[in-house]
Protein backbone atom coordinates (compact mmCIF):
# COMPACT_ATOMS: atom_id res chain seq x y z
CA UNK A 1 0.00 0.00 0.00
CA UNK A 2 1.86 3.43 -0.91
CA UNK A 3 1.34 6.39 1.07
CA UNK A 4 -1.64 8.00 -0.36
CA UNK A 5 -3.81 5.24 -0.02
CA UNK A 6 -4.70 5.67 3.60
CA UNK A 7 -5.24 8.83 5.38
CA UNK A 8 -4.94 7.28 8.71
CA UNK A 9 -2.01 4.30 10.32
CA UNK A 10 -3.53 3.08 13.54
CA UNK A 11 -1.97 0.77 15.79
CA UNK A 12 -3.80 -2.23 17.26
CA UNK A 13 -1.97 -4.15 20.13
CA UNK A 14 -2.80 -7.59 21.51
CA UNK A 15 -2.50 -8.36 25.90
CA UNK A 16 -2.68 -10.74 27.69
CA UNK A 17 -1.74 -13.87 29.59
CA UNK A 18 0.65 -16.54 27.50
CA UNK A 19 -1.24 -18.76 25.92
CA UNK A 20 -4.97 -17.23 25.41
CA UNK A 21 -4.28 -16.74 21.55
CA UNK A 22 -3.50 -14.02 20.72
CA UNK A 23 -0.68 -14.28 17.90
CA UNK A 24 -3.77 -17.15 16.40
CA UNK A 25 -5.89 -14.25 16.39
CA UNK A 26 -3.56 -11.94 14.67
CA UNK A 27 -2.72 -15.29 12.13
CA UNK A 28 -6.27 -15.76 11.35
CA UNK A 29 -7.34 -12.28 10.81
CA UNK A 30 -4.49 -11.52 8.86
CA UNK A 31 -3.41 -14.58 6.93
CA UNK A 32 -6.68 -17.31 7.70
CA UNK A 33 -4.78 -19.40 9.07
CA UNK A 34 -4.96 -21.22 12.31
CA UNK A 35 -1.29 -22.86 12.65
CA UNK A 36 -0.94 -26.08 14.26
CA UNK A 37 1.23 -25.87 17.36
CA UNK A 38 1.44 -22.00 17.68
CA UNK A 39 4.81 -21.26 19.43
CA UNK A 40 4.92 -18.93 22.20
CA UNK A 41 5.96 -15.45 20.92
CA UNK A 42 9.38 -14.38 21.58
CA UNK A 43 9.36 -10.28 22.57
CA UNK A 44 7.45 -8.23 20.18
CA UNK A 45 9.48 -6.91 17.34
CA UNK A 46 8.88 -9.63 14.50
CA UNK A 47 4.91 -10.17 14.86
CA UNK A 48 3.81 -6.76 13.37
CA UNK A 49 1.90 -7.24 10.44
CA UNK A 50 -0.07 -4.10 8.38
CA UNK A 51 -3.31 -4.76 7.16
CA UNK A 52 -5.35 -2.47 5.29
CA UNK A 53 -8.88 -2.29 6.94
CA UNK A 54 -11.51 -0.38 5.72
CA UNK A 55 -9.09 1.40 2.91
CA UNK A 56 -7.26 2.36 6.39
CA UNK A 57 -3.15 1.06 6.94
CA UNK A 58 -3.59 -0.38 10.45
CA UNK A 59 -0.58 -2.47 12.35
CA UNK A 60 -1.57 -5.03 14.32
CA UNK A 61 1.17 -6.10 17.36
CA UNK A 62 0.80 -9.12 18.83
CA UNK A 63 2.51 -8.82 22.20
CA UNK A 64 4.04 -11.86 24.23
CA UNK A 65 2.04 -13.08 27.33
CA UNK A 66 5.29 -14.32 29.18
CA UNK A 67 5.93 -12.28 32.64
CA UNK A 68 10.20 -11.68 31.34
CA UNK A 69 8.76 -10.26 28.20
CA UNK A 70 6.75 -7.50 30.46
CA UNK A 71 9.12 -4.58 30.28
CA UNK A 72 9.50 -4.52 26.25
CA UNK A 73 5.81 -5.23 25.42
CA UNK A 74 4.93 -2.28 28.11
CA UNK A 75 6.93 0.26 25.84
CA UNK A 76 4.77 -0.79 22.80
CA UNK A 77 1.29 -0.47 24.01
CA UNK A 78 2.02 2.99 25.12
CA UNK A 79 1.45 4.42 21.30
CA UNK A 80 -1.30 1.84 20.72
CA UNK A 81 -4.45 3.53 19.15
CA UNK A 82 -6.72 0.50 20.11
CA UNK A 83 -6.23 -2.51 22.83
CA UNK A 84 -7.46 -5.87 22.29
CA UNK A 85 -7.20 -7.80 25.89
CA UNK A 86 -7.47 -11.39 25.31
CA UNK A 87 -8.14 -14.16 27.65
CA UNK A 88 -8.88 -17.48 27.66
CA UNK A 89 -12.66 -18.99 28.20
CA UNK A 90 -10.98 -22.33 29.21
CA UNK A 91 -8.63 -20.75 31.57
CA UNK A 92 -9.68 -19.14 34.86
CA UNK A 93 -6.25 -17.51 35.78
CA UNK A 94 -6.20 -15.64 32.38
CA UNK A 95 -9.79 -14.57 33.46
CA UNK A 96 -8.21 -13.42 37.40
CA UNK A 97 -5.33 -12.17 35.51
CA UNK A 98 -7.34 -9.12 34.19
CA UNK A 99 -7.33 -6.74 36.50
CA UNK A 100 -3.48 -7.12 36.56
CA UNK A 101 -3.13 -6.17 32.88
CA UNK A 102 -5.79 -3.71 33.53
CA UNK A 103 -3.16 -1.58 35.70
CA UNK A 104 -0.89 -1.71 33.04
CA UNK A 105 -2.91 -0.25 30.69
CA UNK A 106 -4.10 2.74 32.96
CA UNK A 107 -0.18 3.02 33.52
CA UNK A 108 1.36 2.73 30.19
CA UNK A 109 -1.45 3.51 27.60
CA UNK A 110 -2.76 6.97 26.23
CA UNK A 111 -5.94 7.91 27.38
CA UNK A 112 -8.07 7.84 24.56
CA UNK A 113 -6.95 4.14 23.69
CA UNK A 114 -10.23 1.99 22.83
CA UNK A 115 -9.83 -1.22 24.64
CA UNK A 116 -12.02 -4.32 24.23
CA UNK A 117 -12.37 -7.35 26.14
CA UNK A 118 -11.84 -10.37 24.23
CA UNK A 119 -12.91 -13.87 25.42
CA UNK A 120 -11.02 -16.85 23.01
CA UNK A 121 -11.54 -20.83 22.53
CA UNK A 122 -15.40 -20.46 22.64
CA UNK A 123 -14.78 -23.33 20.27
CA UNK A 124 -13.79 -25.13 23.45
CA UNK A 125 -17.16 -24.94 24.89
CA UNK A 126 -17.17 -28.20 27.03
CA UNK A 127 -14.13 -26.68 28.79
CA UNK A 128 -15.17 -23.53 29.77
CA UNK A 129 -14.39 -21.92 33.13
CA UNK A 130 -16.07 -18.36 32.89
CA UNK A 131 -18.95 -17.82 31.92
CA UNK A 132 -20.16 -15.52 29.47
CA UNK A 133 -22.64 -13.79 32.11
CA UNK A 134 -19.38 -13.09 34.64
CA UNK A 135 -17.16 -11.56 31.73
CA UNK A 136 -19.96 -9.10 30.39
CA UNK A 137 -20.34 -8.03 33.85
CA UNK A 138 -16.53 -7.53 34.40
CA UNK A 139 -16.45 -5.77 30.79
CA UNK A 140 -19.48 -3.50 31.81
CA UNK A 141 -17.75 -2.78 35.27
CA UNK A 142 -15.16 -1.07 33.27
CA UNK A 143 -16.93 0.27 30.25
CA UNK A 144 -14.87 -1.80 27.78
CA UNK A 145 -16.80 -3.55 24.93
CA UNK A 146 -16.73 -7.52 25.07
CA UNK A 147 -16.33 -10.19 22.29
CA UNK A 148 -16.26 -14.06 22.11
CA UNK A 149 -13.88 -15.04 19.80
CA UNK A 150 -12.65 -18.51 18.27
CA UNK A 151 -8.92 -18.40 16.14
CA UNK A 152 -9.37 -21.93 15.68
CA UNK A 153 -12.91 -21.70 14.07
CA UNK A 154 -13.04 -17.99 12.66
CA UNK A 155 -15.52 -17.02 14.75
CA UNK A 156 -15.98 -13.38 15.16
CA UNK A 157 -12.33 -12.73 14.31
CA UNK A 158 -13.22 -10.19 11.33
CA UNK A 159 -15.64 -9.20 13.63
CA UNK A 160 -13.18 -8.06 16.27
CA UNK A 161 -10.83 -6.36 13.80
CA UNK A 162 -13.17 -4.54 11.66
CA UNK A 163 -15.38 -3.15 14.49
CA UNK A 164 -12.63 -1.61 15.97
CA UNK A 165 -11.02 -0.08 12.63
CA UNK A 166 -14.26 1.20 12.58
CA UNK A 167 -14.13 2.88 15.94
CA UNK A 168 -10.54 4.22 15.23
CA UNK A 169 -11.72 5.82 11.93
CA UNK A 170 -15.16 7.17 13.05
CA UNK A 171 -12.91 8.66 16.49
CA UNK A 172 -10.28 10.17 14.39
CA UNK A 173 -12.63 11.66 11.93
CA UNK A 174 -13.92 13.44 15.36
CA UNK A 175 -9.85 14.49 16.24
CA UNK A 176 -10.44 12.84 19.41
CA UNK A 177 -7.73 10.62 18.59
CA UNK A 178 -3.82 11.18 19.04
CA UNK A 179 -3.03 9.62 15.26
CA UNK A 180 1.21 10.32 14.83
CA UNK A 181 3.55 7.51 16.23
CA UNK A 182 4.67 9.38 19.00
CA UNK A 183 4.46 7.45 22.52
CA UNK A 184 1.54 10.12 24.89
CA UNK A 185 2.30 10.88 27.96
CA UNK A 186 1.48 7.48 30.66
CA UNK A 187 -0.76 7.47 33.23
CA UNK A 188 -4.15 8.49 32.25
CA UNK A 189 -5.23 5.57 30.97
CA UNK A 190 -9.06 4.79 30.80
CA UNK A 191 -11.12 2.21 28.79
CA UNK A 192 -13.93 3.37 26.21
CA UNK A 193 -15.94 1.70 23.73
CA UNK A 194 -18.33 2.13 21.81
CA UNK A 195 -18.20 -0.29 18.60
CA UNK A 196 -20.90 1.24 16.65
CA UNK A 197 -19.76 2.34 13.28
CA UNK A 198 -20.18 -1.09 11.02
CA UNK A 199 -20.61 -4.10 12.77
CA UNK A 200 -20.23 -6.96 10.35
CA UNK A 201 -23.35 -8.54 11.43
N1 LIG B 1 -9.14 -24.61 20.62
C1 LIG B 1 -8.55 -23.44 20.40
N2 LIG B 1 -7.24 -23.30 20.62
C2 LIG B 1 -6.68 -22.07 20.38
C3 LIG B 1 -7.43 -20.97 19.93
N3 LIG B 1 -6.59 -19.90 19.81
C4 LIG B 1 -5.37 -20.35 20.15
N4 LIG B 1 -5.41 -21.66 20.50
C5 LIG B 1 -4.28 -22.50 20.94
O1 LIG B 1 -3.76 -21.92 22.13
C6 LIG B 1 -2.33 -22.03 22.15
C7 LIG B 1 -1.70 -20.67 22.35
O2 LIG B 1 -2.00 -19.85 21.21
P1 LIG B 1 -1.10 -18.55 20.86
O3 LIG B 1 -1.79 -17.84 19.76
O4 LIG B 1 0.31 -18.93 20.70
O5 LIG B 1 -1.25 -17.75 22.23
P2 LIG B 1 -0.56 -16.35 22.63
O6 LIG B 1 -1.53 -15.63 23.48
O7 LIG B 1 -0.08 -15.65 21.41
O8 LIG B 1 0.66 -16.85 23.50
P3 LIG B 1 2.09 -16.10 23.78
O9 LIG B 1 2.69 -15.85 22.43
O10 LIG B 1 2.86 -17.10 24.57
O11 LIG B 1 1.79 -14.86 24.54
C8 LIG B 1 -1.93 -22.74 20.85
O12 LIG B 1 -1.76 -24.10 21.11
C9 LIG B 1 -3.12 -22.52 19.94
O13 LIG B 1 -3.27 -23.56 19.01
C10 LIG B 1 -8.84 -21.15 19.72
O14 LIG B 1 -9.59 -20.24 19.32
N5 LIG B 1 -9.34 -22.41 19.98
Amino acid sequence: MSMEDYDYLFKIVLIGNAGVGKTCLVRRFTQGLFPPGQGATIGVDFMIKTVEIKGEKVKIWDTAGQERFRSITQSYYRSANALILTYDITCEDSFRCLPEWLREIEQYANNQVVTILVGNKIDLAEKREVLRQRAEDFAEAQSMLYLETSAKESDNVEKLFLDLACELIREAKQNKLDNNDTAPMPGEGKTISYLSCCSLN
